[in-house]
């Protein structure tokens, strides 16, 4: 069985210690940090902005995925590139997604595009092949600690087909409620990396919960 990649997700984390928390990150298996922005718009909360993303980019030393759960995020994107490797926005935020995707890459970061429970692959069908990933997320977006939704298992295999079938060369990633539990079947539907933010966070050894979601034949 493949090892599957791991990103824990920085918004479940204590922001009073936010530079601990960093340092754990450094020291673990974790493949990339994930950085969950949000406006308040787009989905119903609002998390931080560029001086938590500046303090950020001080003391980690992961690559950064930047998943921007704003409205247009176009506005943004030249900033934003200053603090991940990789910048991913949600199709249904983007009035021109193509067009933003070329954007991301100008700016030298990778692409991804993220996709909500209700969001049909179709959106990707004609600009799968310039991703880097697909981010599918197994919750509605906004909040951590909800429950995994479990349709997202058969998109996860139709994501698959999609990628295969268009020769395309995307990540798949699932986002929000994966857990110990359910991450061996994540893996079986045909996801390369989890998203995880509680089961990381809120465990008593976050090292070995990055550990055991990466490998889940460890334990
Ligand atoms: O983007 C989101 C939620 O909107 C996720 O990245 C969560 O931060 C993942 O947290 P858990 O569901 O693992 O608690």
């Amino acid at each position: 069985m493949k090892n599957l990649m791991v990103a824990p997700s920085i918004l479940s984390t204590d922001f009073a210690h936010l530079g601990k928390t960093l340092e754990t990150i450094n020291r673990s298996e974790a493949d990339w940090l994930h950085v969950d922005v949000m406006d308040g718009m787009f989905v119903p909360n609002i998390s931080f902005g560029t001086p938590v993303l500046q303090a950020i980019h001080k003391h980690n030393k992961k690559p950064v995925e930047l998943h921007l759960m704003i409205a247009q995020p176009e506005r943004y994107l030249e900033v934003f590139s200053k603090y991940g490797e990789q910048i991913t926005v949600h199709a249904e935020a983007c009035l021109h997604l193509h067009s933003v995707v070329q954007q991301i890459k100008n700016l030298g970061c990778k692409a991804g595009v993220a996709l909500n429970p209700h969001t049909s692959l179709g959106s990707l069908e004609y600009v799968i092949k310039d991703l880097d990933t697909v981010c599918l997320m197994a919750v509605n977006p906004g909040f951590g600690g909800q429950d995994f939704i479990p349709d997202t298992l058969e998109k996860i295999k139709e994501l698959k087909q999609l990628i295969q079938r268009k020769d395309a060369k995307a990540f798949i990633e699932v986002d929000g409620g994966v857990n110990r539990n359910n991450v061996k079947e994540i893996l079986n539907s045909g996801a390369d990396a989890v998203i995880a933010g509680s089961s990381i966070f809120n465990s008593n050894d976050p090292l070995r919960a990055i550990q055991e979601l990466r490998n889940p034949l460890i334990r």
